[in-house]
């Protein structure tokens, strides 16, 4: 009884200093946001209780921030104190959102930084948090892996997972076809594709029963991001007390799966070094960047508006060039991005894509015919040549982009004081930059009617009519989504596959409209619940 005493009250200790930590904070904040004439949003504490109490989801919160933001907005943003008490601003205006992506890139390079010092070891050697010199020097390595070129030579890869998991359907839905969750098997095509592309081996994903996970797949759920209660406020006590968190060794990502991870990558790499064996895969290309034989080629990853990642990355000196290591854990590192960055987010392309291709019949029969012209044409093969011709697969996919975002919002950290341009507004070194992606691909302003699914936006005459940073689920500028080419053609290889193949019509069990899973990114939260019968 004593003991358990003795926990309530350190329990009631640690809540109070806490609350007594964000309120000064917060005042703090105001006052900031006063003294720089930036209109100021307050703590939002009502936005993290009602995410804690799963009330609300991420997009609920993001578009909750968006409406209150952009009728308080001055010269296009507004003060925030974000959901780990950081100060941060949060942008509604697209020229100052292009500006912070492209034009003024050099004073918004890094994202959040990881503030803990002794744990997370490979999570720090990730692309994603690494900073400055140290990024660009590492973008520079790892940009040549993605290039069209690279990935058409992956494309048998992404061929072979996409009829692994297309007869995988098929057996769990019949000759006749039935009700399936589509949520039990994208995740296996994403994992398959992975674990080949980035790990060199055989996921063996497919070859257990849907209630059932290889290891490779159960290890990857539980490297997934997830926002459960508990994750996230031990997210918010290791950003608001690093030195806290690093005496009780806490870490970011679970470490078993990361270990188990680590282990397959340094099994492959020493057999391939040993016996000279060579794979058309990632891990192949990070081998060869670390010696050195990977060059920049002239399609890195395209910018828009005249700044191509290629001049940023090229602007490195050649003595920073030098002091930019790239070693097996840098490797690993970025293998278990692979995962981190694209296993969530392609899973949620997929499973969007198969729902509004059940809620759309007329946009379904557009993409069938799209695909299968393009298939015929080609000898009834699916090919990488072949996919670039599906104009209208893109268009669709964009579209399932636009409506649903696999990740909500983006964020810079502002790395030299930066004056807005047309105000005397000045964001302060240090300062978190928001950007808010699901709520601006909704907002009318930019597309008429947003709540209606229409591939037709994506039409080259529609496009070029509107602002091109109004869409943005991969982000922009030398700090975008490096993965963008990959995950595209992944989704688009399975999507042909799939169409050719099925019909996918609603059911039951269907969510309509959609209800986000409330402890992660944009993910339905009952499965994806759909009709799937074999074409004849
Ligand atoms: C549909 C699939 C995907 C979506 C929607 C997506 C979205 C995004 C977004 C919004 C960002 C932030 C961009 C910015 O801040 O401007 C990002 C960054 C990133 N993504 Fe993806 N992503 C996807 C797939 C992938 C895949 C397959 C990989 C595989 C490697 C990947 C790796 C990364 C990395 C490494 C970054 C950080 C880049 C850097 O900091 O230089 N992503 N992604």
């Amino acid at each position: 009884m004593d003991l358990l005493n003795l926990l309530l009250g350190v329990a009631l200790i640690l809540v109070l200093s806490m609350v007594l930590f964000f309120f000064f904070q917060f005042r703090s904040h105001a006052k900031f946001f006063e003294k720089h004439g930036i209109p100021y949003l307050g703590a939002g504490l009502h936005r993290i209780v009602k995410l804690l109490m799963g009330s609300s989801t991420m997009v609920d919160v993001e578009v909750d921030i968006y409406k209150d933001a952009t009728s308080k907005a001055k010269g296009g943003l507004v003060g925030i104190s974000d959901l780990f008490g950081t100060v941060g601003v949060y942008l509604t205006d697209l020229e100052l959102i292009k500006n912070v992506y492209v034009k003024d890139f050099d004073h918004f390079v890094n994202r959040r930084p990881v503030k803990t010092q002794h744990s997370n070891f490979y999570f720090k050697k990730m692309l994603f948090v690494m900073e400055s010199e140290q990024w660009k020097g590492i973008r520079t390595k790892l940009s040549p892996t993605f290039t069209t070129g690279k990935i058409r030579r992956m494309f048998s890869i992404f061929e072979s997972s996409s009829d692994r998991m297309a007869n995988y359907v098929k057996e769990q839905v019949g000759a006749t076809g039935g009700d399936f969750d589509l949520n039990l098997a994208f995740p296996k095509y994403a994992m398959d594709v992975i674990a080949s592309c980035a790990f060199g081996v055989d996921s063996k994903c497919f070859d257990v029963s849907p209630d059932k996970m290889s290891i490779f797949e159960d290890m990857g759920k539980r490297f997934q991001f997830n926002l459960k209660p508990f994750v996230f406020l031990k997210f918010i006590f290791m950003m608001a007390l690093p030195k806290l968190a690093d005496l009780f060794g806490m870490e970011v990502m679970d470490t078993v799966p990361q270990s188990y991870f680590a282990g397959v990558i340094k099994h492959v790499m020493k057999r391939r070094r040993q016996t000279g064996e060579r794979a058309d895969d990632f891990l192949q290309l990070m081998m060869d960047a670390q010696e050195g034989l990977l060059k920049i080629d002239d399609d890195t990853n395209e910018v828009l508006n005249g700044t191509t990642e290629k001049n940023v990355l090229e602007d490195i000196s050649a003595v920073d060039k030098q002091k930019i290591t790239f070693d097996d854990d840098d490797i690993i590192a970025n293998c278990l991005l692979f995962m981190l960055g694209g296993f969530d987010t392609t899973q949620s392309l997929l499973l969007f894509a198969v729902y509004q291709l059940a809620l759309e019949k007329q946009v379904q029969e557009k993409v069938y015919k799209d695909v299968k012209t393009s298939v015929d044409a080609n000898g009834g093969a699916i090919t990488y040549d072949g996919l670039l011709n599906m104009t209208y697969l893109d268009m669709f996919l964009n579209e399932t982009l636009r409506f649903f975002p696999p990740a909500p919002r983006t964020e810079r950290i502002c790395t030299k004081d930066y004056p807005v341009p047309g105000t005397n507004i000045m964001i302060e070194k240090g300062t978190l930059v928001a950007i808010p992606i699901y709520p601006i691909q909704r907002d009318p302003n930019y597309f008429e009617n947003p709540e209606k699914f229409e591939p037709e936006r994506f039409t080259v005459d529609q496009k070029s009519s509107r602002n091109p940073y109004a869409f943005m689920p991969f982000g922009h500028g030398p700090r975008n989504c490096i993965g963008m080419r990959f995950a595209l053609t992944e989704v688009k290889a399975v999507i042909a596959k799939l169409v050719l193949t099925f019909q996918f019509g609603t059911c039951q069990k269907t969510t309509i409209p959609m209800d986000f899973d409330k402890n992660t990114n944009l993910k339905p939260k009952y499965g994806m619940w759909l009709r799937v019968t074999p074409r004849s």
